[in-house]
């Protein structure tokens, strides 16, 4: 498989199989769009390694060389073009034949490699997310040609326990079982471990050794995936940049999130590196653009005068277990609503932008939290999970964690009402909640519009009128779906209304399984892609909103109300709510 046909048909499968790629959303950036990276991790290297730092769960994305001003590259029919590292044929990104024509590129495919480096294999998500996701895109034929995995951590392993560890967690599209087993065994073949510390530029340097013998003397392309907690990021990165940065490719880091604890510690963070959301690359989240701009009946009701409340909601049905080292330090409102939550409401109140250019997109999203009224106190609910007793089974507390100081008062749950104070949603409560082991594992945003103006049925509603208002659910996760609540007459000789579904559910639309977000970014951070990032300017307006409350809370030591694990979450969620006088969507019978 050539490195043009694994891209153009990962790409082409995407956009034509309604995964969301058009590729007008790629097109054209504006020289300003691309603003040169402020890396302060330097190379010594002859060469400057391109850094694209991401981040799950805040910031931006540069393509710029590490301390290079070459002019900022431009994006044309969805492919990376004028880039002086693509003339040379070193980015895994082909043009088409035609975009190849028209920019004279001479690419010989056979020439480059990627080796990527997941920095942290020892640990949970990349277990969980990052090996199968390389896997599906391996499966699917997105991977180039020519590639290497190596996973790097403190831990010793060798090749085959990496392999062993891995092959665990890895599992097969359900619509696609054809040649799993063998197809296994080729992608395990390609898995490679090297043991080394975060902060050693002398492992980093090993592994450099390793990956050129890997690379064969192609051209090099590298991409490290920092996979570790936030506070050796600069670490790690400073001894990539300069013990194993390609010499004649690119270099991109992702990074994880969430990206520092508040403003400054994001600020010094940025300094460094630059980042991305997973949230961003799930699939219901990138189609809330096209639901909105592209369907006529939404867009013009997306606003104050028709929507009473939009809802975010994030529920987990486990708790912290063994991460609970990483999320002390942090808590719900950093782990999520600081930066998924925040992302998929800048997303949804934004306007319209110029195009779908990542730039005109971050542009827009930019205004939305910057427009954000400061988060006040008693508009924060949080709640810490206790033990709870069930069926015989005794589920842990938060504090039953070892690596959780017993007396923590971090919150593992939090409800907030935000307000974007701009002409479209004036007043309108954006309520957010986010919680771990409660009662279900569910993602959505629900719109909850306003009641009908003099409404003839009202009568046929009974006493909860709240009940007769339309709600549309965006069911991020699981059991993806888009549903509108309606009202509609029950057949029948009589005049009685219910409420009913207008019901897209993915499952029943469309046979094919829906790629995880971390395979849309990876394989975007490959082809150098940057609609999921995160820019600065918006990590630091998320910052701004939530760093004076999350202070607060923290410097007043405010005691969480604590809720049973399992349960639907601390009751104050709903004062909260009730006091924007709505109700939380996901509580009815029926939701
Ligand atoms: N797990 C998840 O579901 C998600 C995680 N994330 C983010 O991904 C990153 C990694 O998360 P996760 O995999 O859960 O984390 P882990 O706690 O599993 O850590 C990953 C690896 O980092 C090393 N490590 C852990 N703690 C330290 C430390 N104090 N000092 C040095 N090395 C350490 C360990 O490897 P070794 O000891 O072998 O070196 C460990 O295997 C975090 O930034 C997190 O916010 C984001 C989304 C989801
Ligand atoms: O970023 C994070 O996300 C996961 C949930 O991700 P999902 O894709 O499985 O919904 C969450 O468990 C974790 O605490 C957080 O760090």
């Amino acid at each position: 498989m050539s490195t043009l046909s694994s891209s153009t048909h990962c790409r082409s499968y995407c956009s034509s199989s309604n995964y969301g790629h058009h590729p007008v959303a790629v097109s054209s950036s504006s020289p300003k769009s691309f603003v040169p990276s402020k890396v302060s991790v330097q190379s010594n290297r002859k060469s400057k390694p391109n850094v694209v730092c991401m981040q799950d769960g805040a910031v931006s994305a540069t393509l710029a060389p590490i301390d290079d001003k070459s002019p900022p590259k431009k994006i044309k029919n969805g492919l990376l073009s004028e880039d002086e590292n693509m003339k040379k044929g070193l980015l895994s990104v082909t043009p088409s034949e035609e975009c190849e024509e028209a920019a004279g590129f001479g690419i010989n495919k056979d020439d480059s490699t990627v080796s990527i480096t997941v920095v942290g294999a020892s640990g949970d998500l990349a277990k969980k997310k990052i090996f199968p996701a390389l896997f599906a895109l391996y499966y699917e034929g997105c991977l180039p040609e020519h590639f290497t995995i190596f996973g790097y951590a403190r831990s010793k392993m060798t090749d085959a326990e990496l392999r062993n560890m891995v092959s665990r967690t890895l599992t097969c599209r359900i619509d696609q079982r054809e040649n799993c087993g063998e197809k296994m065994d080729q992608f395990l073949k390609r898995c490679f471990y090297h043991s080394g510390q975060y902060d050693s530029e002398d492992h980093f340097a090993e592994l450099d050794k390793k990956l050129k013998e890997h690379e064969g003397g192609r051209v090099s392309n590298r991409l490290f995936y920092l996979s570790i907690p936030p506070n050796i990021f600069v670490d790690a990165v400073k001894c990539a940049s300069l013990s194993s940065s390609s010499t004649n490719g690119w270099t991109r880091v992702i990074v994880e999130k969430p990206f520092g604890r508040d403003s400054e510690s994001s600020a010094a963070l940025t300094k460094s590196l630059k980042q991305i959301d997973h949230y961003l690359g799930k699939e219901l989240v990138e189609n809330l653009s096209v639901l909105r701009f592209s369907n006529l009946i939404f867009e013009p009701l997306w606003n104050r005068q028709y929507i009473r409340s939009v809802q975010l909601i994030f529920s987990e049905d486990f708790g912290t277990e063994g991460r609970g080292g990483y999320f002390d330090n942090y808590g719900i409102i950093r782990d999520i609503m600081q930066n998924h939550l925040l992302q998929i409401l800048a997303l949804f109140a934004m306007e319209t932008p110029v195009s779908l250019d990542a730039e005109d997109i971050r542009n827009e999203k930019v205004k939305v939290l910057r427009s954000m009224r400061p988060i006040q106190l008693e508009d924060v609910v949080m709640g810490q999970y206790k033990s709870h007793t069930r069926g015989g089974v005794v589920y842990p507390g938060y504090t039953d964690d070892k690596t959780v100081p017993q007396n923590s008062l971090t919150p593992t749950f939090a409800a907030a009402a935000l307000f974007i104070d701009n002409a479209r949603w004036d007043g309108v409560p954006f309520l957010m909640k986010a919680g771990k082991a409660l009662h279900n594992k569910r993602a959505e945003i629900r719109v909850q519009f306003r009641h009908v103006p003099g409404n003839l049925y009202n009568r046929s509603f009974g006493t909860d009128l709240d009940q007769a208002t339309n709600e549309l659910v965006i069911r991020v996760q699981p059991d993806e779906a888009i549903y509108l609540k309606i009202n509609n007459k029950v057949p029948g000789l009589g005049m009685r209304l219910d409420r009913s579904n207008l019901n897209l559910l993915y499952a029943a639309r469309y046979s094919k399984e829906i790629p995880d977000a971390y395979e849309r970014l990876l394989l975007d951070a490959i082809e150098g892609e940057r609609r999921l990032f995160i820019r600065s300017d918006e990590l630091d307006a998320a910052w701004s909103l939530f760093t004076p409350v999350l202070k607060e809370l923290e410097e007043k030591k405010i005691i969480p109300e604590y809720y049973p694990y399992g349960s639907r979450g601390p009751v104050g969620a709903h004062y909260l709510a009730a006091r924007y006088k709505v109700r939380w969507g996901d509580l009815g019978l029926e939701q």
